[in-house]
């Protein structure tokens, strides 16, 4: 192993246990988890093949959900497994001159989910964390990164990752986009156009010498640029005043769509969702934490002014789910050592738990 080659850490799923059985059941007690490399050397069984317990009683090599069952009654529910990736960053942000932390959001968002309740079938996967220790291991941290969600998405899974700083993006997008292509060509169709709806105070494509949790966009631009693709991009939530004038230069000149966080309604904000969804044929949706209020969302590295309403958030973040298109969608900027009363990991949990729920 060199260096620069990113470490895997596990997270150890617990919380509240009222009893054993669907009815009782929480996100920890329904949990499997499995090693990083199955994404990443192909062996993860096709997600379809991986129904909570059923899969301990098929012998798969997912380890044993800890007591307490999977929720439902059923088999495999017919909505998208789901398969969580945590990206444990700090480099991005540090990178950024902003406040670090985000490497410890992954735990966080995971301890926000633990207890959540679980009333329907559900099929999900814990593959770990990916962890950048430094600086240098940032390029290698996301690349390995677009890896594992290329696995995912080759199993069948729908990859729900779990940051880190906006950087996570970086990788997030590339692995949809790489294995999207791969199916096309394999099915013999044309390669899906991929669209991204983020949810963010921030455009993030800032021109660095190096990327950074402010460049992941930009980069995301030159590389579809390179290829001759389409760069469908939305910004729901955007802070004009914290976004410089060369931002939005930049914005116009790639085409970007954007919704002010002054414009935002339920009903402006699903439009706006609806018509970037009706324009791709798969979705990548990143939700920047720091969109929400900053009394929603105190916990991220730029607390917002304004702020969108979180129930605008979730209007759209539904709105997505339920689209039929989510390829994958990341958690972005989630600083616990700011977040007062763990708010925003909570609200952050609610949120995952509803698109899970809501996935078509
Ligand atoms: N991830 C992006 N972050 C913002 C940070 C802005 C700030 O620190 O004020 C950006 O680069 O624009
Ligand atoms: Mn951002
Ligand atoms: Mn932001």
């Amino acid at each position: 192993m060199t260096e620069t080659t990113p470490q895997t850490r596990t997270f150890e799923w617990t919380g509240r246990t009222d009893g054993p059985g669907p009815e009782h059941a929480r996100w920890h007690s329904t949990v499997q988890t499995a090693p990083l490399e199955q994404l990443l050397d192909g062996a993860a069984p096709a997600a379809g093949q991986v129904p909570g317990r059923d899969a301990n009683a098929q012998g798969t090599d997912a380890s044993p959900a800890p007591a307490g069952g999977t929720a439902g009654s059923g088999a495999a529910a017919e909505r998208p497994a789901v398969d969580l990736i945590g990206f444990s960053s700090d480099a991005g942000v540090a990178r950024n001159k902003g406040r670090v932390g985000a490497a410890e959001g992954p735990d966080a968002l995971r301890t926000g989910l633990a207890s959540l309740a679980i009333r329907e079938p559900r099929t999900l996967t814990d593959f770990g964390t990916i962890v950048v220790a430094d600086d240098a291991g940032l390029e290698p941290g996301q690349d390995r990164l677009s890896d594992a969600v290329a696995g995912s998405v080759r199993r069948g899974a729908v990859p729900c990752v779990l940051g880190g700083g906006h950087e996570t993006a970086w990788g997030t997008f590339r692995g949809l986009r790489a294995e999207l292509a791969a199916k096309a060509e394999q099915a013999g169709t044309r390669t899906p156009r991929l669209g991204i709806l983020n949810l963010d105070q921030h455009f993030d494509l800032r021109e660095e010498d190096r990327p950074t949790s402010g460049t992941p966009f930009r980069q995301i631009a030159e590389l579809l640029k390179a290829a001759g693709e389409d760069f469908v991009y939305g910004v729901v939530g955007l802070s004009e005043v914290n976004n410089t004038t060369a931002g939005f230069e930049t914005a116009e000149a790639l085409g970007v769509r954007v919704l002010l966080d002054v414009d935002c309604t339920v009903q402006a904000a699903v439009r706006f969702a609806r018509e970037l969804i009706d324009s791709v044929d798969a979705l990548y949706m990143t939700l920047d934490l720091d969109v929400l209020p900053a009394s929603v969302a105190p916990g991220v590295s730029a607390p917002a002014g304004y702020g969108v309403n979180l129930d605008i958030i979730r209007a759209v973040m539904l709105e997505a789910a339920r689209s039929g298109k989510l390829a994958g969608f990341d958690v972005v900027e989630l600083n616990p050592r700011f977040d007062t009363d763990s708010r925003t990991a909570r609200t952050a949990a609610r949120l995952i738990d509803d698109v899970v729920r809501a996935l078509a």
